[in-house]
């Protein structure tokens, strides 16, 4: 450790001390918080199935930052990378199309033994893994999935989500840990529709019968993942959230929260305690919507800080798996990752700062005042000099060292590739 983190460190643990947070033991419970790293951000999603197909489904990447990974030893050496920078132990998002194989097959034919390399990789690294179906970017997808009127269509999106339910079980098995698969489709409409009921109906009624099968809920757990709109779907969102939020609860699964599939005014995180008084639990996807779905970098901004805060503050960490979504091409996309899952784990360490007793005494007394008070006064509270020295306990580098290690990948590795 050197010498100016751990004297910072003694005189902010004192500093907090005086307040009654306990610094040790917060970075005691932050280092038991897994974050799932979404691996899209590494090859813009394009993954290695189809990588030649255009991206669609509303969603788009900009940018066209030189190093991209373009098979899966790539995109599992940039993870590598990513993780050696962020503190803690974590998980990694697969979507289906990020098959290990040199199988020619379509998604309607994935098999555990596709993603065994994932395995193996995670093992030997000690990490977990979620999955996706890929519900977009494909032939099939762009006049609907599970919600399409074609039998045909509806019955190819079904069968890969049932054969992505037994990957994530795999998954979950081998790891022994639970993997969340998470559905989102892009289904929707640009214009008005006339029959709002009938798609919806179609939705549900393919979700069941994808969800037949029976897991155990410590190896894999489902998601449904809404959204308001998506470009080419301005109109009307088969899975919009109300849609998803009612499916979740009478079906006992989880939730996924995308911050940046709501209203730009709307506050995600006050939709946690709405929910989960009801619900199973939560999935997240931490993102940073400028505008509409955007999905920048997660930086530490007001929304990624409620995000934290509401977590801890209500004890919510136990039901919220916690991933992030976003993917910014303009920008080295290791450091993309680095950026986005530090800032989420930060958004944590806030949380886990504050007062909680405290402040839940003075809310519950009435003391609005105190309230008010000591939390803008915890906006100035040497927070930085804890997340250093907990970069140096988990052997991470603290501040912007970790900069220089992306930068030394990108010109030994990176620069090498395309
Ligand atoms: C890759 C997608 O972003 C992801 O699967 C989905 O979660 C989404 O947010 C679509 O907008
Ligand atoms: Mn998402």
């Amino acid at each position: 450790m050197t010498q100016p983190i751990e004297e910072a460190y003694t005189l902010a643990k004192q500093k907090y001390a005086a307040i009654g947070v306990d610094t040790d033991a917060v970075l005691d419970k932050l280092s038991q918080i897994k974050v799932s790293l979404q691996c899209w951000q590494g090859d813009d999603v394009l993954g290695f199935m189809f990588p030649d197909q255009a991206l669609t489904g509303g969603i788009s990447v900009s940018g066209n930052y030189p190093g991209k990974a373009t098979t899966p030893a790539q995109l599992r050496a940039d993870l590598d990378k990513a993780l050696s920078l962020i503190p803690g132990n974590h998980k990694v998002n697969l979507h289906a199309i990020y098959v290990d194989t040199d199988e020619k097959i379509d998604l309607d034919q994935i098999e555990p033994k596709h993603y065994e390399k994932w395995v193996e990789w995670a093992k030997e690294k000690g990490l977990g893994l979620d999955f996706n179906p890929t519900c977009f970017s494909h032939p099939k997808s762009t006049d609907g999935t599970l919600s399409s009127n074609d039998p045909e269509t509806q019955a190819f999106w079904i069968e890969h989500v049932k054969r992505s339910r037994k990957v994530a079980a795999y998954f979950g098995e081998e790891l022994n840990q639970t993997c969340v698969n998470n559905i989102w489709i892009p289904d929707g409409y640009k214009d008005n529709p006339i029959d709002k009921m009938s798609p919806r109906v179609r939705l549900r009624d393919a979700l069941d019968q994808c969800l037949e099968e029976k897991f155990d809920d410590a190896h894999m757990l489902d998601a449904v993942e809404g959204k308001l709109f998506g470009i080419g779907a301005e109109s009307f969102t088969t899975g919009s959230n109300d849609f998803y939020l009612s499916y979740a609860l009478t079906r006992d699964i989880l939730w996924t929260i995308d911050a940046g599939h709501f209203h730009p005014t709307e506050d995600v995180s006050d939709k946690f305690t709405a929910f989960l008084p009801f619900g199973k639990g939560l999935m997240l996807h931490v993102s940073r919507p400028i505008r509409w779905d955007s999905d920048h970098v997660v930086i530490l901004d007001e929304a990624t800080t409620r995000i934290g805060e509401t977590l801890v503050r209500n004890d919510l960490l136990d039901k919220t798996f916690i991933g992030m979504d976003f993917f910014d091409a303009t920008i080295n996309r290791v450091a993309a990752m680095v950026i986005g899952a530090r800032s989420t784990l930060k958004s944590l360490l806030l949380g886990m700062l504050s007062p909680i007793d405290t402040l839940k005494d003075a809310e519950s007394t009435g003391d609005f005042t105190t309230r008010l008070a000591v939390t803008e006064e915890m906006k100035s509270y040497p927070f930085g000099a804890i997340w250093d020295y907990y970069c140096q306990q988990q052997s991470v580098p603290a501040g912007t060292e970790w900069l220089k290690e992306v930068k030394d990948y990108e010109q030994k590795i990176l620069t090498e590739r395309n």
